[in-house]
């Protein structure tokens, strides 16, 4: 046997022992995938949970059609945006009555931003990473605007020693504990203190990390978090995100869209605002029900699902990945971006080369889904739900196989607004 033969066997045999021994291999089935599909992108948009036709079906057809109006009340719709963020909260280490679920990711982070910039009305510093994701970076300048704030860019690595030194001008510090483009995971815990210590409010942008590690932010003490449904929720394309705000600071919160269905009486109609008790103040408009209740049933994905021994799962498909990567690849202009350190590491290996788009295209065609960041980074997103070690294997020798014959197109023609 060659040497590169005798590797892949060995990864092979690997591959089988890891599966051989994962307690949570039967979770593959709480999804409806299609067969012969790796999908390795799950940290965009997750996958159909088997729970959801179902659920949708009985939304539309009887909740709707025969239930009419009076669904409001009799299949709680009005209080869904409140039960589906305390499900959410379960998964972020909140308690009941802090988070709720509705809007976009990015009216939340409006939301959480203004409102925390409201909370310490005397400090003129916002300070978020420059390598934020663009929506984060653009709402943080947007609420400085408005508040006649300075937006300041420091690196997470950076955040304390930055802190210490002007932290006492800094209303709220504005982070996401796992880098979207590379997979590296920052320490909530370090930089939460650092913010508290210096008096300023911590918020958490979850979406790459809410359902792909356990979180705690009531332990924390984080001061409001925001996050998407659709990634590793898997609630749906343009799912309803959520917004935490930890309930120390409900009775002071003043959120900028102060829509009637936060009032305290929503339906007293009354002429001026009075803000509803707890979180749901933060209700803006009437609630997007089927959204809402395709993502209630896809949480049920995550039922009876310790997440700390998700967690386990998920490092150790990234970091065979990893081995596989560094086993069959190198001679092929693959750099490994995500830090090899399990405790750095969020739930997704990126990979730099070149090609990374024309390589995302071809691994797509030979049935490995993963995706792209320009200009050549390449996103290995995993959800140990539905994830095997075969999987992350199948991935690393598709990727080679594309490498060694170099017959794809390196810059393939853009699918659409998509990429
Ligand atoms: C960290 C982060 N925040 C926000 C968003 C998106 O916000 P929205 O759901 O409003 O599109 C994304 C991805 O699209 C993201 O990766
Ligand atoms: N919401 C989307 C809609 C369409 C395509 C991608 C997205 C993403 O979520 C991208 C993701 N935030 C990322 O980490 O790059």
């Amino acid at each position: 046997m060659t040497p590169a033969l005798s590797a892949t066997a060995g990864l092979h045999e690997q591959a089988a022992r890891l599966d051989a021994d994962d307690t949570l291999a039967d979770l593959r089935a709480r999804f409806l995938l299609p067969p012969d599909v790796v999908y390795l992108d799950g940290n965009s948009l997750g996958p159909l949970p088997a729970a959801v036709p179902a659920a949708l079906d009985d939304v539309v057809r009887r909740q709707w059609a025969t239930g009419l109006i009076g669904s409001w009340n009799a299949a709680g719709w009005w209080e869904a945006p409140l039960r589906v963020g305390d499900t959410v909260g379960r998964l972020i280490g909140a308690a009941p009555g802090q988070t709720i679920a509705g809007d976009s990711t990015s009216v939340q982070l409006f939301t959480a931003l203004d409102a925390a910039a409201a909370l310490r009305p005397d400090r003129p510093l916002l300070v978020t990473d420059p390598g934020h994701f663009p929506t984060d970076r653009y709402l943080a300048d947007a609420v400085a605007r408005r508040r006649d704030l300075a937006v300041r860019h420091v690196r997470p690595g950076d955040l304390p020693d930055f802190l210490a030194a002007e932290g006492d001008r800094v209303a709220v510090v504005s982070y996401s504990p796992v880098d979207y483009r590379t997979g590296e995971l920052y320490d909530m815990r370090t930089l939460t203190r650092a913010a508290h210590d210096a008096g300023a409010l911590a918020l958490w942008d979850l979406c790459h990390a809410a359902g792909a590690l356990p979180l705690d932010v009531d332990g924390l003490g984080v001061d409001l978090a925001v996050g998407c449904g659709y990634k590793f929720l898997s609630g749906g394309p343009g799912a309803p995100a959520f917004l935490y705000v930890a309930r120390r600071h409900h009775t002071t919160l003043e959120t900028p869209l102060p829509g009637w269905t936060g009032h305290a009486d929503p339906f007293a109609l009354a002429d001026s605002y009075t803000p509803a008790p707890g979180i749901a103040r933060a209700r803006i408009g009437t609630p997007p029900i089927l959204s809402l209740l395709a993502l209630e049933a896809a949480l049920t994905a995550f039922d009876g699902v310790d997440l700390a021994r998700l967690r386990t799962k998920s490092l150790s498909l990234t970091g065979f990945f990893l081995r596989c990567v560094d086993a069959l690849l190198p001679p092929l202009g693959f750099t490994p971006v995500t830090p090899a350190e399990p405790g750095r590491r969020g739930s997704q290996v990126t990979l730099r080369h070149a090609h990374a788009r024309g390589l995302a295209v071809a691994l797509a065609e030979v049935g490995v889904i993963a995706d792209m960041r320009a200009p050549d980074l390449l996103r290995f997103g995993v959800n140990a739900l539905y994830t095997s070690h075969r999987d992350m294997l199948t991935a690393a020798t598709r990727l080679r196989d594309l490498g060694e014959k170099a017959d794809y197109d390196p810059a393939p023609p853009t699918p659409g607004p998509v990429t």
